[in-house]
């Protein structure tokens, strides 16, 4: 890290942020930060369509432009923020770097959430010296109670990194983790929600065979999944020790997990994980060429 910048960094409360490509994730994010009592008036995002504009305008107060309606949405967008959260998908990220570069300030701190994209891939996208930081974020970040994992690029100071986690810690919780880890990050917490309620979506299923109506077995997989989720939040026992007090001897639970053992569940989620890494680290390879 280097610590080059003169200009004061704002305060997380004070920095001005734009969102630029405000999707699913952006949107998840950007939900979380203003919760938090962020003012709206200190944030502007972009997107494509205008009619998407119109949605984030009405839900949460915010400028919005549209590229549908101003090919300089983004550009202008980035002018005067303080931090710039790039949403888009990893194949756009380095040509959406580009584009916004001739209209940062030097001071302008450039986040990704992307996955797959690395530092290095941004920082040679934009001006020599551009501060950027890596996050591998997920959607629960819109009820901030997101994870959002950290990684500095090689020209963002100590104090820039800290502003990009003061903002983003309205989301959730912010860890900093070398950006090595970041593929194994993406593959646990960037998209293991989607684990989550696929397990919510097998439980509804398996709820249907053994007999029950389709919207109570959805209720209860539901609710049993986010119920469990809180519990284990609010807790001091670890996920193995809330395992074993729902398991009785010799009782319905203990069928339950011996059936997942021996059909290899563990090794199932190890193999998925795996692959959600090992796809991160193929998408980096083809965005380099390589
Ligand atoms: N979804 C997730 O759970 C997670 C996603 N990520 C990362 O987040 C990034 C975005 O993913 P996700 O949110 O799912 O994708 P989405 O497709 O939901 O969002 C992409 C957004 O970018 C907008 N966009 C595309 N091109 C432009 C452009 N040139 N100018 C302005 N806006 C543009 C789209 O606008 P419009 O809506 O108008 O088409 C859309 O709103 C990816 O890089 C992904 O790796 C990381 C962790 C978790
Ligand atoms: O599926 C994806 O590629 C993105 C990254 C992590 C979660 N969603």
């Amino acid at each position: 890290m280097t610590e080059t910048t003169t200009s004061p960094v704002p305060s997380a409360t004070d920095a001005r942020l734009a969102f630029i490509g405000t999707g699913s994730m952006n949107e998840s994010i950007l939900a979380g930060v203003l919760a938090s009592g962020k003012d709206p008036g200190t944030v502007v995002a972009t997107v494509r369509r205008p009619e998407r504009a119109d949605e984030l305008r009405s839900r949460f107060g915010i400028t919005v432009h549209a590229t549908g309606d101003d090919d300089a949405a983004n550009a202008r967008a980035v002018e005067g923020a303080d931090v710039v959260v790039l949403g888009v998908k990893p194949v756009g990220i380095e040509d959406m770097a580009r584009e916004i570069a001739g209209a940062l300030a030097p001071t302008t701190v450039v986040v990704s959430v992307a996955a797959a994209v690395t530092n290095a891939m941004i920082e040679a996208a934009l001006p020599a010296g551009q501060p950027v930081v890596r996050v591998m974020p997920n959607t629960p970040s819109r009820v901030q109670r997101g994870v959002l994992a950290v990684s500095p690029g090689t020209s963002a100071t100590d104090d820039q990194t800290a502003l990009v986690e003061g903002v983003l810690a309205g989301s959730g919780l912010v860890v900093t983790v070398p950006e090595e880890q970041q593929d194994a990050v993406s593959a646990i917490s960037g998209s293991g929600p989607a684990y989550v309620f696929y397990l919510a979506e097998a439980m509804t299923d398996a709820g249907v065979a053994l007999g029950l109506d389709r919207e109570l077995a959805a209720r209860l997989a539901e609710e049993t999944v986010s119920g469990a989720g809180e519990l284990m939040r609010t807790s001091d026992d670890d996920a193995a020790t809330l395992r074993r007090k729902v398991t009785s001897p010799k009782g319905t639970t203990e069928q339950a997990i011996a059936t997942f053992d021996r059909e290899g569940l563990r090794d199932v989620v190890a193999h998925g994980t795996a692959d959600a890494a090992a796809r991160a680290a193929e998408i980096t390879k083809e965005l380099s060429g390589n």
